[in-house]
């Protein structure tokens, strides 16, 4: 053990990232301190990213009635006038018990919490700078992990007020469910939004710039989101730029490039999030980050200065709470010798919107671009017991299959329980299985699990039929 430096390992950050590495360094026995504000701990995940999205979700789903409208009708509702406060209520809740669960695992582990903003004052020390005169105190560690993660990126041009033009972090501080809404980039955050706010009856126009939305999911799934959130009177401009937004008593004018103007009583900007880097001084501790504020690591998660470590969104892609969960996990095993294996190239993606859409694999298009021959095997939810039972007509699950070793490829699902059941289909990838796997297994009656069998089979079917007819 090294007594030149206060601790072992001195973590910035305290989202999935931070937490993971200060936890994995404590059970190597080390002494471990985690920075981060006292309002923020458990990152933005816990405080105004997944957790409060997720959360949100859930109780639009649950208030508007909207998974138990194909059972009750279009009328059925569990409350008529939903307020920003019923929702806001179950986020609260939610967030100040994942809150209390970082902390008790923190403290169990013993790890330091130290509040404040950490900020290098050379390659080994980082300066803690608490909210209220006076709190300020400098540590030193032999190892150090940023996990500093993102925040939303904003246009210069553009004015927020935390009332009426928005970035994503601020939903959660809206006073009331606008009745119009722009939502401002299609990326992950922009549809799931999107989904909500439509749910709940607002009118949504999406302005993305690019010709599509989600171009790294199965596209029918894509279109059947599409079609769904159509459905919920969302509007979406594509390859349309926004220039600038006005605000007045009244509302907010949304202008786009094209020259078109949208009224819309808010506006929330989700057009790609930028590094946490600037309050870092990484200067003193010999590093730089790109114009996004992110860092460069190495496939140890090793920055250009060998003994700090960047997990989590401050690295770019996947940009992920399960993945930054495993590579804080990670970067604490190599920064202490210890051996681990690395992650699987499998990762599963799960979009909550509404319906919500999950995959893991290879899409049809990646196949088909490096001429993989495959067979689609498809299973609708509209057709099995459990899709009738829980009143789910438009989910659906598509699995690829190699026509040449019948291995499953990929699996994408949209509807009730996507982003649960696509284990199923990653376990079997992951495992080399085939599909006759799938066919083979029984599975448990009446599930939406079931879809695997019935998608397994027909896959099966299509590829019997190949040879029948002569291939
Ligand atoms: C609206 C939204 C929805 C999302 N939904 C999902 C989802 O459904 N599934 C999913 O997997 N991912 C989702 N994500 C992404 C997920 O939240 C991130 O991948 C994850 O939180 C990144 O973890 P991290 O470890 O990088 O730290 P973060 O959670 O980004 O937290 C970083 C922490 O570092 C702290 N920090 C920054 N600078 C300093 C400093 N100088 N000193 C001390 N502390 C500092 C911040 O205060 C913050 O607490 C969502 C993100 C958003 C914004
Ligand atoms: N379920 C999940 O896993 C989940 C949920 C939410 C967020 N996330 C993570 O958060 C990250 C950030 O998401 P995001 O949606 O903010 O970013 P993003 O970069 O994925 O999407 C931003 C979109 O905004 C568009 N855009 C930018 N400026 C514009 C303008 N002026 N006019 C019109 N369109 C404009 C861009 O073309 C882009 O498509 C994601 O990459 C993801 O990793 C994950």
């Amino acid at each position: 053990m090294s007594s030149e430096y206060d601790y072992d390992l001195v973590v910035i950050g305290s989202g999935p990232g931070g937490q993971k590495a200060a936890i994995a360094g404590a059970k190597l026995g080390k002494r471990v301190a985690i920075v981060d504000k006292a309002d923020m701990v458990g990152g933005v995940c816990v405080n105004t990213g997944t957790i409060p999205s997720k959360t949100l979700r859930e109780a639009v789903m649950y208030l508007t009635g909207m998974s138990q409208r194909e059972l009750y009708g279009a009328s059925y509702r569990v409350k008529e006038d939903i307020t920003i406060s019923d929702l806001l209520a179950r986020t609260q809740h939610v967030i100040g018990h994942e809150v209390q669960v970082v902390r008790a695992q923190l403290h169990r582990n013993q790890v330091d919490l130290l509040t404040g903003t950490g900020s290098f004052t050379g390659p080994h020390s980082v300066a803690v700078e608490g909210a209220h005169r006076g709190e300020h105190r400098v540590i030193s560690g032999e190892k150090i992990v940023i996990a500093t993660g993102t925040r939303p990126a904003r246009p210069s041009q553009v004015d927020f007020d935390e009332a009426r033009v928005l970035d994503s972090d601020e939903v959660l501080q809206l006073d009331t469910i606008p009745s119009s809404l722009v939502v401002v980039g299609a990326g992950v955050i922009g549809i799931e939004y999107a989904s909500m706010f439509a749910a709940l009856g607002s009118r949504v126009t999406v302005v993305e710039q690019r010709e599509r939305m989600l171009d790294f999911c199965d596209s029918e799934i894509v279109e059947s989101l599409k079609f769904h959130l159509r459905d919920l009177a969302v509007t979406f401009r594509f390859g349309e730029k926004v220039v600038d937004v006005s605000v007045s008593e009244q509302g907010t004018v949304t202008t786009l490039a094209s020259g078109k103007r949208i009224a819309a009583e808010a506006v929330m900007y989700s057009a790609g999030r930028q590094g946490c880097t600037e309050s870092l001084n990484l200067e003193a501790a010999g590093l730089e980050a790109d114009h996004r504020g992110r860092l460069s690591v190495d496939g140890s998660y090793r920055t250009s200065v060998e003994h700090i470590y960047a997990v989590g969104d401050v690295i770019g892609f996947p940009a992920l709470a399960a993945t930054s969960m495993d590579q804080g996990r990670l970067a604490a095993y190599h920064a202490f010798g210890e051996t681990a294996n690395e992650l699987s190239g499998l990762q599963p993606i799960g979009i909550y919107t509404i319906p919500e859409i999950s995959y893991c694999g290879a899409t049809e298009a990646e196949l088909t671009s490096s001429s993989v021959p495959y067979e689609v095997g498809l299973a609708r939810y509209r057709e099995l017991a459990r899709g009738q039972i829980v009143g789910d007509a438009y989910g659906m699950l598509k699995l690829l299959v190699s026509t040449e070793d019948r291995k499953l490829l990929g699996v994408h699902l949209f509807g009730t329980g996507a982003t649960d059941l696509v284990h199923i289909g990653q376990a079997v990838m992951a495992c080399g299985g085939t599909v006759d796997y799938l066919v083979d297994t029984v599975f448990n009656y009446p599930t939406l699990s079931e879809a695997y069998k019935v998608a397994a089979l027909d896959a099966t079917n299509k590829i019997r039929a190949l040879g029948r007819f002569g291939g």
